[in-house]
Parts: structure tokens; C-alpha cells; sequence
């Protein structure tokens, strides 16, 4: 019996859904090298399973086959490929509970959030599977008799995709969902972390119709990564790369692409503000903050990392959100009843307690947590600071957990400077019942996506992403096929 069959037994309709290889040419392959890495329920602190660990050498085997299947696939329908997107959707929704078991599993997100994710993939699939079959190009007026004028969209080509381990599924189905639409295939490569979610997605895909080599996923070790990332940058035939993970990285992939002069999107870190005026509706505002900090138990790109609150109401707003995160339950991501699981694995966990600590020591008074977590190393206690002084860490780096750092201001013009004084520019939020002053807050803070009054903002519908170094591009939303295309113009003259 495999690792991942005692981890799982008795508990998924579809043991099926649980592959341990990767997935290219339509095949369920081994690594080239024979090798296998184990990745750990970051809940129990314990193995899961042993997944192929493929390199570069795999990369190549797959990216070969997603090229040889453009050639095909480009050629089809929208409705032929809208069709199979529309039954992959259902697909995923009739698995969802499997699915967000496996993901919970594998990345310690609460079960329902994981589930919800995994609706959340599906909507991806859904939203494209429509609008591939009203993607158009464009007639042009023409200048000349004789003559007529159109641009028309075709696909780019084969892409790769480097997802990150937060949303395993969601981001995958973000990036693929628009690709295929377009008629682009599709080299995947999941973070170490996460490779069972990755999967189990192929494996809902191919029963939906997508043909070999269209969608190709390379499980891979850590250390793999920069290799197989460096050749999914460098090979020609890869004619875009999408990526969703740190800025650092995001860095080091973009410079790699221009060798090849591919197309890129960059979904990169966060650093959100999130502003509580006076004139806010507090409750509102503390719930806001929940919402947006501690899901995922504070591993999203948009979880606010620096809350500013107006000095007339911080006294108010921090009790009142003390309480709120006291009620918040902690416990194994996978059973029922909690609202937080622990983080990805330990290090990031041994990661904030230094930061939290450095804090402290530089003056921050803990209101709530920075105390050791019982539950298991992968754990970190909510934490409240409040005393913040800008030189800390945790007021000017991206903190991926349950940690909350409350900075007071006095004026509008002070809060706002203070909000974009950072390279980074995802997501921000603000709340206040002044509509003058929301309009000046959604236009003048230096973030990709804004939210007034409200802590969760991602959807389907949206165009998603951000600004400065948060990222290039756009994903999701009626302009979420568009860098999966190229726009060629198309001069038909002899008409006259
Ligand atoms: N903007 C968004 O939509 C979004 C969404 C989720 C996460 N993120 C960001 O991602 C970060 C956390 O996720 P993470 O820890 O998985 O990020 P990460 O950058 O460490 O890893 C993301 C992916 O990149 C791979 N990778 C790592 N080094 C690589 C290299 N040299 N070449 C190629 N691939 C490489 C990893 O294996 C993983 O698949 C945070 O900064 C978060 O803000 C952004
Ligand atoms: O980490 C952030 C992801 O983009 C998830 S979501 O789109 O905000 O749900």
C-alpha cells in the first residue's frame, strides 16, 4: 500500500483522484530518473505521499508534447473547446469534496475553504467556456475601395504556468481555463508542495475530453524548480509563461523570458493597507479585516498586511478585534469546525515567530498570541500587534500568516502617503461611509484592486492582479483571454 492510499483510505469517493505521477502526453509517467519526493500534511506533521520528482529532462518530454498538440488543438471550435471547459466544470463540482480533502490535505487549508476553492477553480472553467464563444476580433473601416480590413485573434501558443501552493487549484484553473479557451496548450508546473491538487485536475480534465498533450503537468522537488523553470523560460517553442508566486521569483522568470522574448504575466506578492477611518462602520470594518487577514489562516497574496486605523476610533476597533480573533478556532485543517488550519510547514512558522519577536523587541505590544502554538510545529498562534513603528519588519514585509500589525494615523493625506510608501501594489482596502473620500481612496491608493467597505474582492469576474512590483497583467475577467492570444491584422485588397 502506497503512502498516499493509507493517508487517504476510506476517506474519498474517487481514490482515483489521488496520482502520484506527472501527466504529459496524455500519459501518467514516472520521472525520467525513476525518483519520487514526499510531501507532508502540513496538519499532522506528517508524510502524505511520494510523487514523481521530474526535472528538466521531464520539461522538455512535455513541453514537446504540448507542441505537438497545438497543432490540433489550435484548429478546433470554440464550441469544441468550450464544451469540454463547461463539463470539466461540472466535473470538478461533483468532486469537490474529494478535491478539497486531497487539497487540504496537502496544504492545511480549512476544509471548507478548500472546498470553496475548488468552486471557485470551476468558475474559472465556466466563465472561459463562455467566453471563448464570444471572443471575437474586429472589423476594420477601410481606407481604400476594394479593400476590407480585420484584426483577428488567434492563440499564442504553448504556455507554461508555475503555480504557487496557497491556491493550488484555483490559480491553476486561473491560468488554464483562458488558455485552453484560446486554443493554447498548457506545460504546468505546481509548487513542491502541492502536486496531488495539480493532479487530480488533469485527472477531472481528461475524463472531460482534453486531449494528450494539451495540458501537461511535471511535479517536481524543490530543488527542481529553477531548473525546470529556467527551461520553460529559455526553450522557443514555450511562446508565453504565467506565474503566480513571490516577487523574487517572479523576477528571476521574467529576466530568464527575455531571451526568448515571451509573453509574461506575473501574479506577485502583496503588501496590502488596509485603512479604518472614523467615520467607518467599526463592526463592519473588524469583520472586513477577518475576512480578508485570516483566510487561508493569512496565506493569500491579498490578505492585508498593514491595517491603519484613525486615531478616534483605534481604542475601539482594537478591542473589538481582539475579541472577534479570540472566537477564531484553530485546529487540523482537514476536520470540520475550524476556522484556522496551520501554515504551509514549519519554516514559515519559525519565518513570522522571528518576526514577531523582532517586533517585540523593537517595542510592538502583543494584544493577542506570540505565544508558542500547542497544536504542532506547522502551527502559529493569531497574533495582534500593536506599537508599531515603521522600521519593524512586520510593517514593511509581506508576513504570509495569521498576524496582524495595527498602525494609528491622524489625517487623510498622512494614511494614504503611508499606504503607498512600498514597492508593492496588489490589493488595498479602505473603509469608510464618506463617499468623497472613497472615490479619493480607490483612485489615489497604488494597488491593482481596491475594496471599499468590503475585505473579500476576488471573483471570477474581475480583472485580477497588480501594480509595481505586484505583478504584470491581468487574470480573470472579459480581458482574461486576451495574453493568451496574439491580435493580427489582415488586409484583404483585389475586392474592388
Ligand atoms: N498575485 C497572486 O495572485 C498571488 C497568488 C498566490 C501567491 N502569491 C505570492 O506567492 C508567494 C507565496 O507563494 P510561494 O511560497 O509558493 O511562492 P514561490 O515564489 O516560492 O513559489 C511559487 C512557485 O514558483 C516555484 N519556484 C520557486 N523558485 C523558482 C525558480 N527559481 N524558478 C521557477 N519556479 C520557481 C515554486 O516551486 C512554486 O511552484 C507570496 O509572495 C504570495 O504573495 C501571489
Ligand atoms: O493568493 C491570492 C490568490 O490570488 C487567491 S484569490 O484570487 O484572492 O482568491
Amino acid at each position: 500500500m502506497t503512502l498516499a492510499s493509507q493517508a487517504f483510505k476510506g476517506l474519498l469517493r474517487r481514490p482515483d483522484l489521488i496520482q502520484s505521477q506527472g501527466y504529459i502526453g496524455g500519459r501518467w509517467l514516472n520521472a525520467l530518473s525513476g525518483k519520487t519526493y514526499t510531501i507532508i500534511d502540513p496538519s499532522l506533521d506528517a508524510p502524505l505521499a511520494d510523487v514523481a520528482a521530474m526535472t528538466a529532462d521531464d520539461t522538455n518530454v512535455a513541453i514537446e508534447a504540448a507542441d505537438e498538440a497545438f497543432q490540433q488543438w489550435r484548429n478546433t471550435t470554440p464550441n469544441h473547446r468550450a464544451a469540454i471547459l463547461q463539463k470539466w466544470d461540472r466535473l470538478l463540482r461533483e468532486n469537490e469534496a474529494d478535491l478539497g480533502l486531497i487539497m487540504s490535505k496537502e496544504s492545511g487549508k480549512p476544509i471548507a475553504e478548500a472546498i470553496g476553492e475548488v468552486s471557485y477553480a470551476a468558475d474559472y472553467l465556466k466563465f472561459f467556456g463562455h467566453e471563448c464563444l464570444r471572443y471575437e476580433g474586429f472589423m476594420i473601416p477601410s481606407h481604400a475601395h476594394g479593400r476590407k480590413m480585420m484584426a483577428i485573434r488567434q492563440p499564442v501558443g504553448v504556455c507554461a504556468m508555475i503555480t504557487p501552493w496557497n491556491f493550488p487549484i484555483g490559480m491553476l484553473a486561473r491560468k488554464v481555463g483562458p488558455a485552453l479557451a484560446a486554443g493554447c496548450t498548457a506545460v504546468v508546473k505546481p509548487a513542491e508542495s502541492t502536486p496531488l491538487s495539480a493532479l487530480a485536475f488533469a485527472k477531472l480534465g481528461e475524463e472531460a475530453g482534453v486531449p494528450a498533450g494539451v495540458m501537461n503537468i511535471v511535479p517536481s522537488a524543490r530543488e527542481a524548480a529553477s531548473e525546470i523553470g529556467r527551461t520553460l523560460s529559455v526553450t522557443p517553442t514555450v511562446r508565453k509563461l504565467t506565474f503566480t508566486g513571490s516577487t523574487v521569483v517572479g523576477k528571476i522568470l521574467t529576466e530568464q523570458c527575455a531571451s526568448t522574448l515571451k509573453k509574461v504575466s506575473m501574479e506577485l506578492g502583496g503588501l496590502a493597507p488596509f485603512i479604518v477611518f472614523d467615520d467607518a462602520d467599526i463592526p463592519a470594518a473588524v469583520e472586513g479585516l477577518v475576512q480578508a487577514k485570516f483566510r487561508n489562516t493569512g496565506q493569500t497574496c491579498v490578505c492585508p498586511n498593514r491595517v491603519y486605523v484613525q486615531a478616534g476610533s483605534f481604542d475601539e476597533f482594537s478591542k473589538q478585534l481582539v475579541k472577534r480573533v479570540s472566537e477564531l478556532k484553530q485546529g487540523v485543517a482537514h476536520q470540520r469546525g475550524f476556522d484556522l488550519g496551520p501554515l504551509i510547514n514549519s519554516g514559515a512558522v519559525e519565518k513570522l515567530t522571528a518576526v514577531v519577536e523582532e517586533a517585540i523587541e523593537l517595542g510592538a505590544k502583543p494584544l493577542l498570541g506570540a505565544t508558542k502554538n500547542p497544536l504542532g510545529p506547522a502551527y502559529m498562534t493569531p497574533t495582534i500587534l500593536t506599537n508599531i513603528s515603521t522600521n519593524m519588519r512586520v510593517a514593511k514585509e509581506e508576513c504570509f500568516g495569521p498576524i496582524v500589525a495595527l498602525q494609528k494615523f491622524e489625517t487623510e493625506e498622512e494614511v494614504l502617503k503611508a499606504a503607498n510608501n512600498t514597492e508593492m501594489g496588489l490589493a488595498a482596502y479602505a473603509f469608510t461611509q464618506d463617499l468623497g473620500r472613497a472615490w479619493r481612496m480607490s483612485e489615489q491608493l497604488e494597488a491593482g484592486m481596491v475594496g471599499l467597505n468590503v475585505g473579500l474582492i476576488s471573483a471570477v469576474q474581475a480583472p485580477f492582479g497588480g501594480i509595481k512590483q505586484s505583478g504584470l497583467g491581468r487574470e480573470g475577467s472579459i480581458i482574461g483571454m486576451d495574453d493568451y492570444t496574439e491580435l493580427k491584422y489582415v488586409c484583404m485588397g483585389g475586392l474592388a
